[in-house]
């Protein structure tokens, strides 16, 4: 049996007190009782935003005004092949209801979990939680300099992902700091990604692991629990295949354009990276040459944001 593949545009609507909107499927439909991000097929000749913009004033009675990217994901059900192109609505014009009878209600984030929702959504929910920028720490000798270094990321550029990257500290070292860096980001509430050995996290509780690309591929699952978040290291589609594989949530990709730090390795483009993108399965932060100015740009051609270390760690 040839599967029908079906195009749909669905919403993100995130508020400004970071709660989302859902509706739930109706029971008799495809995938009933189902939570979803309302939207619906794109009709002969429309484009994604076109149907996204139709599909809000038929189903919740709102006009979209400004909508950006945020993730497309494919996806294989047993009758048919799905494109869920989900935009992420900034503006927008109206107070939104069921217009079909479905329930519709704002979610806190932290809850999206309590709700059931389709197979194919859950590199959705991965991007709705995560920020547009990731920053990486830069190799620092000293604990004060450091942390200064961070507070400034945290209350100046309002970071919200951090990996802590030392390579250069031995473990005790690195563990100290760490618990200083978490208490840190904790009040700012931003979260914060260990780069190293998932043991790390039975020491410090953190809120997840960025694996380097070499010990990505060792690996043959996912070595966190599900509520801890796992990032990886990427730099070719087989890595990107192996993250899908073993159930990362999120990766970089690298190098996007020619970086200082790594004047030898051959920039992938934004030409190229938006192919890897569109069937990562997972959101996907830009890295390498790339500063808060590409965050548009990289969104544009289906990232996430991008992740830096040199504009962000000043
Ligand atoms: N809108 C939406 N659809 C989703 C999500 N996740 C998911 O797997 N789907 C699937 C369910 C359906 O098979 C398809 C969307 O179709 P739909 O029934 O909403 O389409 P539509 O609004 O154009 O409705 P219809 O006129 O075809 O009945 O995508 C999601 O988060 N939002
Ligand atoms: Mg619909």
């Amino acid at each position: 049996m040839v599967k029908r593949r079906v195009h749909v545009a669905a919403a993100a609507i995130i508020r400004e007190d970071g709660h989302v909107l859902l509706a739930r499927r109706p029971s008799i439909v495809d995938q009933g009782g189902l939570w979803e991000f309302p939207g619906g097929k794109l009709a002969p000749y429309e484009t994604g935003y076109e149907a996204l913009r139709r599909e809000l004033r038929e189903e919740l009675g709102i006009e979209i005004l400004r909508a950006q990217p945020l993730i497309r994901v494919h996806h294989e059900y047993a009758d048919k092949r799905i494109l869920l192109d989900v935009w992420q609505v900034h503006d927008f014009e109206g107070e939104p209801f069921g217009r079909e009878g479905q329930a519709v209600r704002w979610v806190p984030q932290a809850e999206l979990n309590n709700y059931p929702f389709p197979e194919a959504n859950h590199p959705i929910l991965r991007a709705v939680c995560l920020p547009h920028e990731y920053l990486i720490s830069d190799e620092e000798a000293d604990d004060t300099v450091f942390l200064d270094k961070l507070e400034r990321a945290l209350r100046d550029d309002n970071i919200r992902l951090v990996q802590l990257r030392a390579k250069t500290l031995d473990d005790s070292a690195y563990l100290k700091r760490a618990e200083q860096a978490l208490a840190l980001c904790r009040r700012y509430e931003a979260r914060l990604i260990l780069n190293g050995d998932p043991a790390l996290l039975d020491s410090i509780d953190a809120d997840g692991i960025h694996l380097p690309s070499r010990v990505l591929m060792a690996l043959k699952h996912r070595p966190l629990a599900d509520d801890k978040w796992l990032g990886a290291s990427t730099h070719d589609p087989q890595q990107l295949e192996q993250a899908a594989a073993i159930g990362c949530d999120f990766v970089t990709f690298s190098p996007v354009r020619v970086t200082p730090s790594h004047p030898g390795a051959a920039p992938v483009g934004w030409h190229d990276f938006q192919q890897l993108v569109e069937t990562a399965g997972m959101p996907v932060y830009a890295l390498g040459g790339v500063t808060r100015d590409d965050i548009d740009q990289a969104r544009a051609v289906g990232a996430q944001g991008i992740a830096t270390i040199r504009d962000l760690w000043k």
